[in-house]
């Protein structure tokens, strides 16, 4: 298959500069030789066009909506460009609020996918739920047509509308949940492993779980949203909301190994790679960890790999 790489240097979803720089870092790491080297047919079709608006005053409490709302347009637009020429597109951001264009862009696209959320946070606050304001957490309220009616039309977002639907969504990895989200989350019966989950069932039955829950019948397209912040800090801790008690390496390669398994995966999100945060030794780990963890979504299994139709001599 066809991989359509994009960059998505974005931070206002957030407050903490640094997150503009992921795909750089990303990049400077190899990711693209590195896919290549599995055999994938790689493309870099650049970065999208961040909008910056003057004078973006808070909506609803929301921070920076027009540009927000402006850049996820963007990004839908390239998202959908991408994968109408490339079957696979990697985002590379940029902070969370990417998904916003990256699943309305693939939607319209793939408009039955479903989509696995693997981050510590449900990312699914209103603008009135939410505590901080910041868009990063908000994400997926913009998207699920069951919260049309909670969710207010902020300036920057005219162009969208809602593309899925709650039973469409799976969370893994889950452990900073804030009240509003586990509302609407029980609400709305949206499938919802946290790191208890893990811990209990182990990860091979969670993801298990989680991918029958939203595909039963193993067809629909899979956008997978990766937070590395749903890694254990102690593995990426250059990101902006860190919180201990994450996934380990071994469940994360699991979740990509499994996922790449069903030959179904659309479009990853890489979110929330902040260079910034911490020392070069805490990046270049962030960096080092998120690269080895994207490989085996194609096709780097532990137990080895060859190229298609490659035979011993
Ligand atoms: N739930 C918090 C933290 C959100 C963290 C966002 C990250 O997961 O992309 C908030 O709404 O501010
Ligand atoms: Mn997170
Ligand atoms: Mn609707
Ligand atoms: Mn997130």
């Amino acid at each position: 298959e066809s991989i359509g790489v994009i960059g998505i240097p974005f931070s206002k979803g957030q407050s903490r500069a640094g997150t503009e720089f992921g795909p750089e870092v990303l990049r400077n790491g190899g990711i693209v030789r590195k896919l290549q080297s599995l055999g994938c047919h790689v493309k870099d079709h650049g970065d999208v066009e961040v909008i910056q608006v003057e004078n973006d005053d808070p909506e609803e409490k929301a921070k920076n909506p027009r540009t927000v709302g402006q850049t996820s347009k963007s990004i839908a637009d390239k998202v959908e460009q991408v994968l109408r020429s490339d079957d696979i597109c990697i985002a590379l951001g940029g902070d969370h609020s990417m998904a916003i264009g990256t699943i309305a862009g693939n939607a319209r696209v793939e408009p039955d996918l479903v989509v696995l959320w693997i981050d510590a946070h449900a990312d699914i606050n209103t603008p009135m739920t939410s505590d901080s304001g910041n868009i990063h957490g908000m994400p997926l309220a913009f998207l699920v047509h069951e919260l049309e009616s909670y969710v207010p039309k902020l300036s920057g977002f005219e162009w969208l509308t809602p593309c899925i639907h709650a039973k469409d969504i799976a969370y893994i990895g889950l452990r900073d949940v804030d009240a509003g989200e586990r509302k609407i989350i029980e609400k709305f019966g949206i499938t919802a492993f946290s790191m208890q989950e893990v811990d209990k069932y182990g990860i091979n039955e969670v993801v298990e779980r989680a991918l029958r829950a939203v595909d039963p019948e193993g067809k629909r397209p899979i956008h997978l949203s990766f937070d590395v912040d749903a890694m254990d800090p102690t593995l990426t801790p250059s990101t902006g909301t860190p919180v201990i008690g994450g996934l380990s390496l071994r469940e994360t390669y699991y979740i990509a190994e499994e996922v790449a398994r069903t030959g179904r995966l659309s479009m990853i999100d890489i979110a929330e790679v902040n260079p910034l945060l911490g020392d070069e030794k805490d990046k270049t780990l962030t960096v080092d960890m998120t690269i080895s963890v994207i490989q085996r979504f194609f096709g780097n299994r532990r137990g080895g790999c060859y190229p298609p139709g490659y035979d011993i001599p």
